[in-house]
């Protein structure tokens, strides 16, 4: 039998009508909850994800501020816009979208932001937060990672959670979560000797890598829940996971497609974070 899909797309829908009464009830309070996105240099990837995030905001009711600077931009003219939409009571969250230009150190724009703007919990504070399980903000995609298990009635607790990938920004903060969900977590990556011995004995895996076909139908667990974090084009210049989606859908008992799947929750919970940021302000 083939899995059962998890739709990103309906779940993120689900999730919008929510966060639109959350920011129905601040305004009524007198509060409206604002996102600034800082767009430096002309990566078409990045323009077409920013203009995403923007609709998004326009969806829920969250005024949005987009700022597009050209690659050229030095890093202390990024850097003194990061401290004035600090000092700006109107924003209650600032992403700068990566990838940055290479003369610009993307690590300390990040500790530039204010922890308590950082919407896309990227700051060593947040990531600290996250380590030690107090409250802070959460990186948007693995949390969209959990709210899908936890949709589909999927409690990691006791369950084997393999994560390929260990980047700061999805890998490690989703095995993180995985962990504090009392999942048994395995982290494979690059240096991992024979990844489908890992991945055999999962029950959740979780693929962020960035290279096709990285998990095929032989690496899975005949019921495993598959999440595919992986943004790829195939020959044909398709949008494709790192799951080979028609093979492993086979064998796997859920699977996220893509596109349709963890992208459009990382936006959503990038939603989240920021009227969770309002919530926290207008205390
Ligand atoms: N859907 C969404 O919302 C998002 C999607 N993405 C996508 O997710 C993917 C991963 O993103 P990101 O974490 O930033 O990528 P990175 O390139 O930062 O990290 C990739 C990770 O994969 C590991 N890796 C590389 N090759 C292999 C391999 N053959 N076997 C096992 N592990 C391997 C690397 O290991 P090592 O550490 O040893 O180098 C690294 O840890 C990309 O496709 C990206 O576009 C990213 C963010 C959001
Ligand atoms: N500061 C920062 N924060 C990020 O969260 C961030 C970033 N920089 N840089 C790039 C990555 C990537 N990322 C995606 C978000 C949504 C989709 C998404 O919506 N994908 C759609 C398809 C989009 C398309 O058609 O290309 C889907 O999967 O259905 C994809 C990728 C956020 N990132
Ligand atoms: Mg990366």
């Amino acid at each position: 039998m083939a899995a059962q899909l998890i739709d990103g797309a309906a779940l993120s829908r689900l999730w919008r009508a929510r966060l639109s009464e959350r920011v129905t009830a601040l305004k009524a309070r007198g509060t409206l909850p604002g996102l600034a996105v800082i767009l430096v240099g002309d990566n078409p990837a990045s323009q077409v994800y920013v203009r995403n995030k923007v609709k998004a905001c326009q969806e829920v009711g969250i005024h949005s501020v987009l700022e597009t600077y050209p690659a050229s931009l030095t890093e202390d003219a990024l850097l003194a816009r990061v401290r004035a939409l600090n000092a700006d009571p109107a924003i209650h969250g600032i992403l700068v979208q990566l990838p940055l230009p290479a003369h610009i150190d993307a690590q300390r724009v990040i500790e530039t932001i204010a922890p308590e703007k950082d919407v896309d919990g990227f700051h060593v504070a947040n990531a600290g937060a996250l380590m030690v399980g107090r409250p802070g903000f959460w990186p948007c995609t693995p949390y969209g990672c959990m709210k899908m298990l936890e949709h589909i009635g999927c409690d990691p607790c006791g369950k084997h959670a393999v994560v390929i990938g260990r980047s700061n920004i999805v890998g490690k903060p989703m095995a993180l979560m995985l962990l504090q969900a009392n999942a048994t977590v395995t982290i494979c990556h690059s240096a991992t000797a024979d990844l489908a011995h890992h991945t055999r004995q999962a029950d959740i895996v979780v693929a962020a890598v960035g290279k096709r076909n990285v998990l095929t139908a032989d690496m899975v667990k005949p019921g495993a829940v598959v999440i595919d974090v992986g943004m790829n084009r195939d020959e044909a210049g398709k949008l494709c996971g790192d799951v080979d989606f028609e093979g492993v859908r086979q064998v796997a008992g859920w699977i996220t497609p893509v596109p349709g799947g963890v992208g459009p929750m990382t936006i959503t919970m990038l939603l989240l974070n920021t009227v969770e940021a309002a919530e926290r302000a207008a205390r």
